[in-house]
């Protein structure tokens, strides 16, 4: 049995694996881009979340990973009406997008001749099947070709992905976890990009004498006898894959106020934010917070933990700056927004006091 090094033994870094979980709970948030410098448990982080993560049901032998009661690729679909679909259990994994891929080698490509005679055999699936259901990691995303990672994201924000030769189509769903990581050293992604991207955090290396003794010290025992170290993170990580999956439950059960909503898109505009992405964002990973929290409200703090998250790299900025919110503005606006709310609880125990008054009377 290989080991990975456990979720829960990643020393600090909360933003950076918050980020990662509220994507685990809601892939739809849509993904996260790491910023920083290397060595700062990036790729750690991202394993472990795999590993952290329950397995998935998938129909038996089917190279997209179908989910056998979800969206069905071309081939299992003719399974299913056969009656020939069968299930089987997987881990998720991690699934590396090379920085020379080619278009073919991401989207995958089919042999028209060999496809003629021996029908899906001729199938080479790419990184968008093998991705499905997974997490796409992109290490150096900003020094990958720019057509690419348009075919990726397209592929991303719609779900499907199709490989088509000569009138030969063949269509199958590409749901995964979007992870990009990058170093702003070597360059900037374009405003485009970034905006595909849900969530974005900076990470920098420990400042702190103590968290980096306590890195230096799980990683040599981890190195050193990978069993035990595991055994003493399980509980730990027991409970966080159970807070998961509970969240993974309750979250078509959030709510959200038109209140909150109208503070958001407010506050998205008066930050000067253009795209709606944004605003759809915040929401989505706002209730995700909400689930992990174990509630079925959103409240104006995971409102602002939401903000942070999805807020900075939209932000206008001019170029060679780097993606930064404006968080005394923010402030000022959670603040006039609790204003309101205060002003208007008033109120209504103002008008609720006149009605008992006006009761008694009569
Ligand atoms: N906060 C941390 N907690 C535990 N281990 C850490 C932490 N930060 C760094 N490490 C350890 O440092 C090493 C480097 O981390 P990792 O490979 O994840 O870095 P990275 O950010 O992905 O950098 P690169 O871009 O160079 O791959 C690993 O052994 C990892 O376990």
């Amino acid at each position: 049995m290989q080991y990975i090094y456990p979720f829960t033994a990643i020393v600090g870094q909360e933003k950076m694996k918050k980020a990662l979980i509220l994507n685990a709970i809601n892939p739809k948030i849509g993904g996260v881009l790491i910023r920083g410098e290397k060595g700062t448990a990036k790729s750690t982080a991202v394993r472990a979340l795999a590993d952290l993560l329950p397995e998935i049901e998938v129909v038996e032998g089917c190279p997209f990973n179908c989910d056998p009661n979800g969206e069905l690729c071309d081939i299992c679909k003719e399974k299913k009406e056969k009656g020939e679909l069968k299930i089987t259990k997987k881990k998720m994994k991690v699934v590396n997008l090379p920085i020379g891929a080619t278009e073919d080698r991401v989207i995958g490509t089919l042999d028209i001749e060999k496809a003629i005679k021996e029908g899906i055999k001729a199938l080479e699936p790419g990184i968008l099947a093998e991705a499905n259901r997974n997490i796409l990691y992109i290490d150096e995303v900003n020094l990958l070709d720019d057509h690419i990672i348009d075919v990726l994201l397209d592929a991303a924000a719609m779900g499907w992905n199709i490989i088509e030769r000569e009138g030969v189509k063949i269509k199958h769903p590409s749901r995964f976890i979007l992870v990009g990581t990058m170093n702003p050293e070597e360059g900037e992604l374009r405003p485009q990009i970034l905006d595909r991207f849900g969530l974005m955090v900076d990470v920098e290396g420990l400042n702190n004498v103590k968290d980096r003794v306590e890195v230096i010290k799980r990683v040599e025992e981890f190195n050193n006898n990978p069993e035990e170290f595991y055994k003493k993170f399980e509980e730990e990580q027991r409970k966080l894959r159970e807070k998961i999956i509970k969240a993974r439950e309750i979250l078509k059960d959030v709510e959200i106020s038109d209140e909150l909503l109208e503070f958001i898109s407010k506050v998205c505009i008066e930050l000067g934010i253009q795209t709606n992405r944004a605003d759809i964002t915040v929401v989505r990973t706002a209730k995700a917070i909400a689930a992990y929290n174990g509630r079925t409200k959103v409240n104006l703090d995971d409102v602002k933990e939401a903000m942070e998250l999805a807020l900075p790299h939209r932000m206008r900025r001019k170029p060679f700056e780097p993606p930064q919110l404006n968080k005394e503005k923010l402030e000022q606006m959670i603040n006039e927004f609790k204003e309101q709310l205060n002003n208007n609880e008033n109120k209504n125990n103002e008008k609720n006091n006149e009605d008992d008054l006006k009761k008694n009377m009569m």
